[in-house]
């Protein structure tokens, strides 16, 4: 027997990464290839933005996709994020060149508190939220504070194009498969002050510290290409990435639903205490994820350099927590 669809609410639907996500998501690749979904697409209320959004909808019955079991336009999430059992939150304003994630707070952090207060009010009570929009761990963590009859851990933020990236240079500098790659974690705030740490990591079983054996590489090469990554393609493109970051959310829903077989992965998710972070601070984490939850993995030893670089992005992130106070 097919199985029951469910729904999928995505915001920003009309947007570049909108229209690099929800062929994805309508295709299986998201959340399996018998799973039926319905679209719930939210763009804001100006006339341009929906009709565009029209535009994409067509697009999308054009393709015909047999899982595709619905797709409904909205321009209010309070209708949007009704019932929905997935949130994917990209809607929001990219930076450009020159800027940093966080300036976007006082342009982007409102949407958080007003969509947080929808989803608290009209979704389902088990909703996964993926957080995109940017600065995505503090908007995480606006939109979180705002639903307080919604699990906190229900409320996630976008490490995934991180980790990503991170394994991507990983395996160009070792000459491996990317897919081979185990155990890599990024930990912290998705800004040029994530902290990649691969001192775990493995390649078919060996370790990836010692098959690059060169800890100038990973301070002056590694990190910093990891951490400005989204600002050399805004360079190069003239814009934010969008396949990648679309990429990157359908890993993340995928693997929480339907869980990593072990796998380690990085999300934004908010602390319990765990690795000395205050509770509640949204914060990227290695997890592996089982029957549609996701687990720290424990134990990792944290030497000197780890614990600097974790202090500098947990620095950054109280620090944009303290100046959204205010939309609390
Ligand atoms: N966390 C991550 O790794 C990444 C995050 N991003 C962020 O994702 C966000 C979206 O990026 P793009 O799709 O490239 O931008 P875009 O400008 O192409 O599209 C954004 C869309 O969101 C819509 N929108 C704005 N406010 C909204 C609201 N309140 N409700 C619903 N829709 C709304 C706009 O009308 C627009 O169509 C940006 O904040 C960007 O910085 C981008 C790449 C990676
Ligand atoms: O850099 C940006 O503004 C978009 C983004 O978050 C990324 O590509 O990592």
């Amino acid at each position: 027997m097919s199985k029951k669809p469910v729904r999928v609410a995505v915001t920003g639907a009309a947007g570049q990464i909108g229209y690099a996500l929800l062929f994805r998501i309508a295709s299986g690749e998201m959340l399996g290839k018998d799973q039926p979904v319905i679209l719930q697409l939210l763009e804001i209320p100006d006339e341009k933005a929906q009709n565009a959004l029209k535009g994409v909808i067509m697009e999308l019955e054009d393709c015909a996709f047999p899982l595709l079991a619905g797709v409904e336009a909205h321009s209010d999430p309070m209708t949007a994020f009704k019932d929905t059992d997935y949130a994917l939150l990209v809607g929001s304003r990219p930076r450009g060149p020159g800027m940093e994630r966080a300036e976007l707070l006082a342009v982007n952090g409102a949407i958080f508190t007003t969509q947080g207060k929808a989803l608290n009010a009209v979704a389902s009570r088990n909703v996964k939220v993926l957080v995109v929009g940017n600065p995505a761990n503090t908007n995480a963590y606006i939109a979180m504070k705002s639903a307080p009859d919604l699990p906190a851990k229900n409320f996630t933020a976008m490490l995934r194009l991180d980790h990503n990236r991170a394994a991507s240079q990983l395996a160009a500098k070792t000459g491996k498969a990317v897919a081979s790659i185990e155990k890599l974690a990024v930990w912290g705030n998705h800004s040029p002050t994530m902290y990649a740490d691969y001192r775990n990591a493995t390649i078919d079983g060996a370790s990836v510290k010692d098959l690059i054996n060169d800890e100038t590489w990973n301070r002056e090469t590694f990190l910093p290409t990891v951490g400005k990554r989204g600002a050399a393609i805004i360079a190069a493109r003239g814009l934010s990435s969008a396949a990648s970051a679309a990429n990157a959310a359908i890993d993340h829903m995928r693997d929480w639903a339907l869980g990593t077989n072990g796998k380690w992965v990085t999300m934004g998710i908010p602390s319990n205490g765990e690795y000395g972070i205050p509770k509640e601070v949204m914060f990227g984490y290695p997890v592996t994820c089982e029957g549609g939850e996701y687990k720290i993995v424990q134990g990792i030893e944290i030497d000197a350099f780890s614990q600097e670089c974790i202090n500098k992005t947990l620095k950054e992130l109280t620090d944009e927590q303290d100046g959204v106070k205010h939309l609390l």
